[in-house]
């Protein structure tokens, strides 16, 4: 395991004409984690990380790695190394060529290209394939062999722009252990960029949620999922109700809120759907103020006192479930 640098954003900023892509975000990266940037479209993600890379430059602020400024260094440089969504391998260059291009730029000799390639490929458990051409391969395999030509160079951080993409789901979530598996192997911090959720909670030590060129909110997987702190970062992370309640706003989560069985509701509403998802049923309700509230109900519990569109019901939750929303 090599020992990782932090990375630091300090007031980074990227324009694009009169459209500020980022503004000024300050963050830190501790050394070794695997970080996920997560947002909807257009909302800074790939402008970050390839500022990160040196594949843009920079507006304002800096890039700071162990200590050192790089924004200004060339991509090779800068002891990063970029993935890309759509691998970009050579199609006239074997596997083995393909991992060790990095290295033929810079002069190392045939041999040491060689043995270093297969070392790269036996990594991502593609060394009976290095003799192949990209097209010969299948998305997943071509994917690894990205990742292979991507670590050859012995990043210190390796940037991941929504490497999953283009994999079918059943893929993807293989894919996606792959690649948390050799994070901590190797034991250097990832940035993954992705809009899925799902695939950022599943990685993610820390999740990075941006919104139109800021980041709403930073912390642990577990924390940002379950104390969302603005209305942006609740409904985008799913899973939750924002709920207009006299004392403020607040996010709560579905399977937290519960369908009342007794007197006591803290909301009156009427069913307008209902959905079995296997483990458990969503019960929406429209409630005072007009707001859809869902609860997911786990589904012995619902069955055995089902509920039809129309129904009236109350709803009830813990207060401690309730997270104050600032937005
Ligand atoms: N080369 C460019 N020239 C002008 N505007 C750009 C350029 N690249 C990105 N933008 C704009 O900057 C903003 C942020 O784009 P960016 O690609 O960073 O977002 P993103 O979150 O990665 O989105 P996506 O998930 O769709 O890739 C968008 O409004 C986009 O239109």
């Amino acid at each position: 395991m090599r020992q990782g640098l932090d990375l630091e954003l300090v007031g980074l900023t990227k324009r694009y004409g009169d459209t500020v892509a980022v503004d000024a975000i300050n963050h830190h990266f501790g050394s070794g984690v695997y970080a996920c940037l997560l947002g909807p479209s257009g909302c800074g993600k790939s402008s970050t990380l390839r500022m990160i890379a040196g594949h843009e430059t920079v507006s304002d602020g800096s890039i700071v790695l162990g200590g050192s400024d790089i924004s200004y260094l060339p991509p090779a440089k800068r002891g990063t190394a970029m993935m890309f969504q759509s691998y970009a391998l050579f199609p006239h260059l074997s596997v083995a060529d393909n991992v060790a291009f990095s290295l033929k730029m810079k002069g190392v000799d045939s041999a040491t290209r060689r043995k270093k390639a297969m070392e790269m490929l036996s990594l991502v458990d593609m060394t009976q394939y290095e003799g192949r051409l990209p097209s010969q391969l299948s998305g997943g395999q071509q994917q690894r062999v990205a990742l292979a030509r991507a670590l050859i160079t012995e990043p210190q951080i390796l940037l991941l722009d929504e490497p999953l993409s283009a994999l079918d789901p059943f893929l993807r979530i293989r894919m996606r252990s792959e690649l948390k598996r050799l994070q901590r192997e190797l034991g250097i911090t990832f940035v993954h960029v992705t809009h899925g959720q799902d695939e950022a909670l599943a990685l993610a030590d820390e999740i990075v949620v941006m919104n139109n060129a800021v980041i709403e909110q930073a912390g642990s997987a577990r924390d940002v999922f379950n104390a969302p702190k603005t209305e942006f970062v609740a409904r985008f992370m799913g899973g939750h109700n924002v709920l207009a309640l006299p004392q403020g706003r607040f996010a709560i989560r579905n399977d937290l809120t519960r369908i009342a069985t007794e007197s006591g509701a803290k909301l009156d509403g009427k069913v307008t759907s209902v959905e079995f998802q296997g483990t458990h049923v969503a019960v929406t309700v429209v409630a005072a103020g007009d707001q859809d509230v869902t609860a997911w109900v786990p589904e012995e519990q619902f069955f055995s006192d089902p509920k039809s569109p129309g129904d009236g019901v109350g709803l009830v939750w813990d207060d401690q479930a309730l997270h104050p929303l600032s937005a």
